[in-house]
């Protein structure tokens, strides 16, 4: 599914407009009746909409008068009055007013009316700086109201590209994006304040046009179950473990690390896990995985496929660098292995860098908070300088490669939290590189399913008690969520 930014959205709206010949108030009054059919579906008997000074504040004025047909009680508290409003926003709010809507206009420190639910229509794709005056004043209002609040488009504060909040934002419990949703609505920290994201369909043909462009590779998207069942490697009645690949794990101090990483790999069908040691191994592996162990340490790689390099490497990541500069295939690294990126040649390794954001952070020299509020920015520098594929972990996890392309991970929650899942997920990458997955479709279908594997997990164990290897146990249940 497409994640559009403003110009983009600009871009498509133009195009109906002038192209497809559909005037830009019939898009609005769509507009503006999903929004009202989306606020009505809790029956409130008060609604106030607050209005802005653009198109996002025509959706608003629509939406009005919608849920005044609706039968509701409605207000709009406007930035602006009517008669200073231009273009579709002006048409949209003279319906209103003829339709019998009251309206006031707001000044900074004004008391707020009382309502079931708020419709923020203050700023939309426009935004394009951080809130001041009576927009800042509105937004804090809205915020203090302790009521649900519906966001038209995007919470208004939200920058509609990156999600960055500057300053004051809307926090919204749901937002109706209009014919496609905005980038900012998925990327943290704008996804939490957008709450729940709806697409409505307001008669721009966005896929259609999209495609007709021939510009979809610039476009971000979201992961989604669809997405992943297609790139699922297919299981062949024909096959034997051979065809599923060999995944190699180098096993550092912390071993059981590298174990995690390897059932990862196992349960999303990787044909063979071969554990790269220096130790007899004091942690319980699976009878299925083959444990080589090379006392004086390794200088050259095992034969596999793929290779992960990081969990639970410690302190003695170094001595893993030969390995690595001699390994042939795709690499994950992650953790400590990720200090060896250097060691990568880019023209020769497809590599999948899977850093948490303080990992991000020392390897760009940035602070942690930097990287959490510029996650997108953070995410395309880290990649241009590695080379490698970035999956930048943390809520709505990033995949983003140096040529330019997004994914955003919706799926994920707190009972990912806890140490071990990580690893999980760098063995899981490779699992789906061991069997010839292409290195960025591999490292979105993990991203997904580790995060779908962590909620289920939670559902049935609660957040709070699941652990790594529940984790492992639920990557089955979630490839199976999405095959029926
Ligand atoms: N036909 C279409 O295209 C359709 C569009 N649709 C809807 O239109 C929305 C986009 O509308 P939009 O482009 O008018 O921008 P919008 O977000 O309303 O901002 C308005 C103006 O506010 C200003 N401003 C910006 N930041 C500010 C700030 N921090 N503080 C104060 N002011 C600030 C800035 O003007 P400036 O002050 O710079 O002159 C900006 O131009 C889109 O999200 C969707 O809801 C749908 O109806 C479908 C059909
Ligand atoms: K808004």
């Amino acid at each position: 599914m497409y994640l559009v930014t403003r110009d983009q959205m600009q871009a498509l709206d133009n195009h109906t407009i002038h192209a497809l010949f559909v005037p830009g108030i019939v898009l609005m009054d769509h507009a503006g009746k999903a929004v009202a059919d989306k606020v009505m579906e809790d029956s409130p008997h008060r609604v106030v909409i607050c209005a802005g000074k653009g198109n996002n504040g025509g959706d608003g004025w629509i939406a009005a008068r919608w849920c005044h047909q609706y039968g509701a009680e409605v207000e709009v508290v406007t930035v602006v009055p009517p008669e200073q409003l231009n273009h579709d926003a002006a048409t949209a709010a003279k319906t209103a007013v003829a339709a019998g809507v009251p309206w006031r206009v707001y000044s900074p420190g004004d008391e707020l009316p009382d309502a079931d639910v708020y419709v923020d229509a203050l700023l939309g794709t426009g935004t394009d700086r951080p809130l001041q005056g009576a927009l800042q004043s509105l937004a804090a209002a809205l915020n203090d109201s302790g009521r649900p609040i519906v966001a038209v488009d995007i919470p208004t504060g939200v920058n509609p590209n990156t999600g960055e909040v500057t300053g004051d934002a809307v926090r919204a419990y749901r937002t109706v994006c209009l014919a496609a949703q905005k980038l900012g609505t998925a990327i943290s920290p704008g996804c939490h304040y957008a709450g729940k994201v709806e697409v409505v369909d307001i008669g721009i043909p966005v896929a259609s046009l999209v495609e007709k462009s021939g510009k979809s590779h610039d476009m971000a998207r979201l992961i989604t179950h669809s997405m992943v069942r297609e790139l699922l490697p297919k299981r062949l009645n024909e096959s034997n473990k051979g065809t599923y690949g060999r995944l190699a794990v180098a096993v550092g101090a912390m071993q059981g690390a590298s174990v995690l990483a390897g059932m990862g790999a196992a349960r999303v069908g990787a044909g063979l896990i071969a554990l790269m040691a220096t130790d007899r191994l004091q942690v319980s592996t699976p009878p299925e995985f083959v444990v080589q162990v090379r006392p004086d340490g390794w200088t050259e790689p095992a034969a596999a496929r793929a290779l992960v390099m990081g969990p639970g490497l410690g302190a003695n990541a170094e001595a893993w660098r030969q390995v690595l500069e001699q390994f042939k295939g795709p690499v994950v690294l992650d953790a400590d292995g990720l200090q060896l990126i250097g060691s990568l040649d880019k023209s020769r390794h497809s590599t999948v860098v899977t850093p948490h954001p303080k990992e991000c952070a020392r390897m760009l020299g940035w602070s942690t908070d930097e990287v959490q509020a510029h996650r997108l920015e953070a995410a395309r520098q880290l990649a241009v300088k590695t080379g490698a594929i970035v999956v930048l972990k943390g809520f709505h996890s990033l995949v983003v490669s140096p040529d330019g392309r997004v994914h955003v991970n919706p799926t994920g929650d707190s009972s990912l939290a806890t140490a071990g899942t990580g690893d999980v997920l760098a063995g899981m990458v490779g699992g789906m590189m061991a069997q010839s997955l292409d290195p960025y479709a591999a490292a979105c279908a993990a991203v997904w399913l580790h995060g779908r594997a962590g909620e289920m997990a939670g559902e049935q164990l609660t957040s709070a008690s699941t652990m790594a290897s529940d984790i492992v146990d639920f990557i089955s249940r979630a490839i199976r969520s999405i095959s029926t």
